[in-house]
């Protein structure tokens, strides 16, 4: 019996990669064509063409990247319909549905439904597939004889082959097994915020990634031209999940780590915990309003300019005047400068022709040329810049940071030794916490080029010359489209958007991510715990219809700017608009790691939410008391133990960060190149890393090194060592030299 069914589903399987085959060749093909038509010349036929090749390559980049385990999933529905679920929807050429997107609404019971709650659906099928091959086939039947109250773990066996597999220290889908609580989420509507937390394992990462891709689904419209930005700790977190959107059929999420979002500024520098804490704090606000204010500045006294031989003044009250004017326009400093510059070089004018006229020295009515000996006059220009300096946002915060002068004068409610923390030479540089001071200083400052908007008028009128030539196009391209396959019509708007990425060879991602000022249509914040005030208030800034998803355990908070509470941390930036959702299952740890790591929590005065482990592990947590200079020995000899117990999986050392470097090189001699050191090695097989960077990933097996220093290291925080010790999927070893901190010994 099953093996009939076994093989009935393989066949129907290959269908479906003879289908997929068949889209792709025809891709290819049309391709191939759109590349070797000449260009005819005119506008017109180029951005077409342009078009046609890039929607091709999408579709085409698509295909290739669902190949592996294409379907998942098959219902049988009450009305004796059957529907197979997959990465995305495919069909015959004469419209017959084979498969239906895994984010379709037809899709959502294959997740939702139970045998309390069937919605229709008699029996729920998951293929679970090697490649292109059905390896095997398990069934949920939802009738009354499987009745069971409140929620239960759906196609069981899938899920457990997926959770007991080896990490590859790269994050796969999930899409073939997502449960019951995971998917409502995934499928919450769009606007506002929604806010999810749930303890270490819980999936909500995967949940993220997910709910990215079915929003880009769902509300494609919304969402193609201003994109979903999705931003994670680190960039060592982005390389781990990078893979898991494209294995999802969608390329367009725009991914950043909180370090990378202002264009032409990398944030690598690391700096100390108190130093980051002063800088997220929003009173920084304050501080950088002073900074630019500080640019704006009186002249003590009259000041004699010289004029091409003539003496002119200028009073500080004139500069005032001409302060508030600019000031009451309402721009941003460099471009308000433009008003305060030209008052007062309007009132040195009017100045120079009077005296030109009481002197009875020349001809005055070519005003033009009086104005241009003002301009051009040196003394007017160095006293317009003292003035009113133009002034880079990089520029703004290196001097306000550097100069103790300028520190001072901008940070009056700040203490000597808070301004000593911040004060650090002019050539540091820059930190992940200096990112949003800068985008702050951005804001304030505008743009530095004195077009007064002329760039952005011009791209306002190609973009209509753009939104014309698609409009010509569309009816034409939206035929094409349907037989050949791709879902949905065009929009004007959509086609122009593929005209300027075919022109520019950047796709939108890379677009967005090169202008400060894109606005999101929604922004999915990972490990959303460690964001100070002063970074929400960029992200608020890059998304300003305030949708976002925001995914987080307040427990795991182990940045010292990061947040106590949910309601703490955005009830500044969302008032009470935001819903708050919980993931209650723990699909990483074992029942035992996951309990000791609880246990120590509660010990140390934490209280944090106890997901439910779906698995128990094989062992305990380990404990090794070793003298003090024995600890990285120890971590040497117990290596092999460790790594064949998992099996030879992947293996991770959690290390204080100052032993971080000595334990990798005693590593690296006995096990060679095997040995990764930071989180940007994840692949090797043993990754030495502090516990900053292992936030969010995980392993087969984890050793700690010295627990209590891990405590102490975080100022009695319990985030590093909970997050440390919820790291494995199989094992954990602790080696210590001092006191083991209460709780992890039952
Ligand atoms: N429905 C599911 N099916 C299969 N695997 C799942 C499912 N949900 C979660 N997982 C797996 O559980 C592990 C933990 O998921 P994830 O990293 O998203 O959790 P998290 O809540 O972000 O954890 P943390 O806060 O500790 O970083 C991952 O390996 C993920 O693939």
């Amino acid at each position: 019996m099953y093996d009939a069914e076994l093989a009935q589903e393989r066949t129907y399987v290959d269908g479906l990669y003879a289908r997929l085959d068949e889209l792709r060749a025809e891709k290819i093909q049309q391709l191939a064509q759109v590349r070797r038509e000449k260009s005819m010349g005119t506008h017109q036929n180029r951005s077409e063409r342009d078009a046609f090749a890039s929607l091709y390559e999408n579709r085409l980049a698509q295909l290739n990247a669902v190949d592996d385990r294409l379907v998942f999933g098959r219902l049988n529905l009450d009305s004796g319909e059957q529907r197979y679920i997959g990465r995305i929807g495919l069909s015959t050429e004469d419209l017959r549905q084979l498969m239906v997107d895994w984010r379709a609404p037809e899709a959502g019971s294959f997740y939702q439904a139970t045998a309390f709650e069937r919605l229709g659906v008699r029996r729920r099928r998951h293929l679970l597939l090697h490649g292109r091959t059905v390896k095997a086939i398990e069934d949920d039947v939802l009738d009354h004889s499987m009745l069971v109250e409140g929620e239960h773990l759906q196609g069981e066996g899938a899920l457990m082959a997926a959770l007991n597999s080896k990490r590859t220290g790269r994050m796969n889908d999930i899409v073939g097994t997502i449960q019951a609580e995971q998917d409502r989420i995934i499928r919450s509507p769009l606007s506002g915020a929604l806010v999810v937390q749930g303890g270490p394992g819980t999936g909500k990462t995967a949940v993220a990634l997910h709910r990215a891709a079915y929003l880009l689904y769902t509300h494609r419209e919304r969402l193609q031209s201003a994109g979903v930005l999705l931003v994670g700790p680190s960039n060592a977190f982005m390389k781990y999940i990078e893979r898991v959107l494209p294995s999802l059929g969608e390329t367009g999420v725009v991914m950043s780590s909180m370090g990378s979002l202002l264009p032409g500024v990398s944030a690598t520098a690391f700096e100390s915990a108190e130093v980051a804490r002063l800088k997220g704090r929003i009173e920084m606000v304050q501080v950088l309003a002073n900074a630019v204010a500080n640019r704006q500045r009186l002249p003590r006294r009259d000041e004699r300019l010289d004029v091409e031989g003539t003496r002119l003044i200028l009073t500080p009250r004139q500069v005032r005047r001409a302060r508030e004017r600019a000031r009451a326009t309402g721009k941003p400093h460099n471009e308000a400068r433009v008003t305060f510059v030209k008052i007062l070089l309007s009132e040195l004018t009017d100045q120079l022709r009077e005296h030109i006229e009481s002197t009875g020295a020349g001809n005055t009515a070519d005003r033009s040329y009086l104005a241009d000996d003002v301009r051009g006059s040196r003394d007017v220009r160095i006293m317009l810049n003292l003035c009113w300096m133009p002034i880079s946002a990089q520029k703004l915060v290196r001097d306000m940071f550097s100069k103790p002068e300028i520190l001072r004068a901008v940070t009056p409610g700040f203490t000597e030794a808070e301004r000593a923390l911040l004060l650090r030479p002019a050539d540091s540089p820059w930190t992940e916490s200096d990112v949003p001071l800068l985008d702050e200083a951005a804001e304030l400052l505008g743009d530095l080029d004195e077009t007064g908007g002329r760039a952005e008028a011009a791209n306002d009128a190609q973009r209509k010359r753009d939104l014309a030539n698609a409009e010509k196009a569309i009816s034409n391209m939206n035929q094409q489209l349907e037989d050949s396959g791709v879902d949905g019509m065009l929009t004007a708007e959509q086609l122009a958007d593929y005209n300027v990425v075919a022109e520019d060879a950047l796709t939108n991602a890379e677009k967005a991510l090169t202008d400060r000022t894109w606005a999101y249509g929604h922004v999915v914040v990972d490990e959303a715990q460690e964001l100070s005030p002063m970074q929400w208030r960029l992200l608020v800034r890059r998304c300003p219809v305030k949708s976002f998803t925001i995914v987080g355990d307040i427990a795991q908070t182990s940045s010292a700017a990061g947040a106590n509470s949910w309601r703490q941390a955005l009830t500044p930036f969302m008032g009470d608009r935001w819903a708050l959702e919980e993931l209650t299952v723990n699909y990483r740890t074992p029942t035992q790691i996951a309990e000791a790591a609880v246990r120590m929590a509660n010990a140390a005065g934490q209280i944090v939410s106890a997901p439910k482990a779906v698995r128990d592990g094989e062992w305990d947590p380990i404990v090794d008391h070793v003298g003090p200079d024995g600890l990285i020995a120890q971590v040497v000899a117990v290596m092999d133990e460790e790594s064949s117990a998992v099996g030879g999986g992947l293996m991770a050392v959690i290390a204080p960060p100052a032993m971080v470097e000595e334990t990798a090189a005693a590593l690296r001699a006995v096990y060679g190149h095997r040995v990764g050191h930071g989180a940007g090695s994840v692949e090797q097989d043993i990754v030495v890393l502090d516990p900053h960077e292992a936030k969010g990933l995980e392993f087969d097996g984890v050793i700690i090194v010295e627990p209590a220093a891990l405590l102490a290291g975080a100022g009695g925080r319990v985030g590093d060592l909970y997050v440390a010790m919820t790291r494995p999927t199989q094992r954990l070893r602790l080696i210590a030299s001092m006191p083991l901190p209460a709780g992890i010994q039952a």
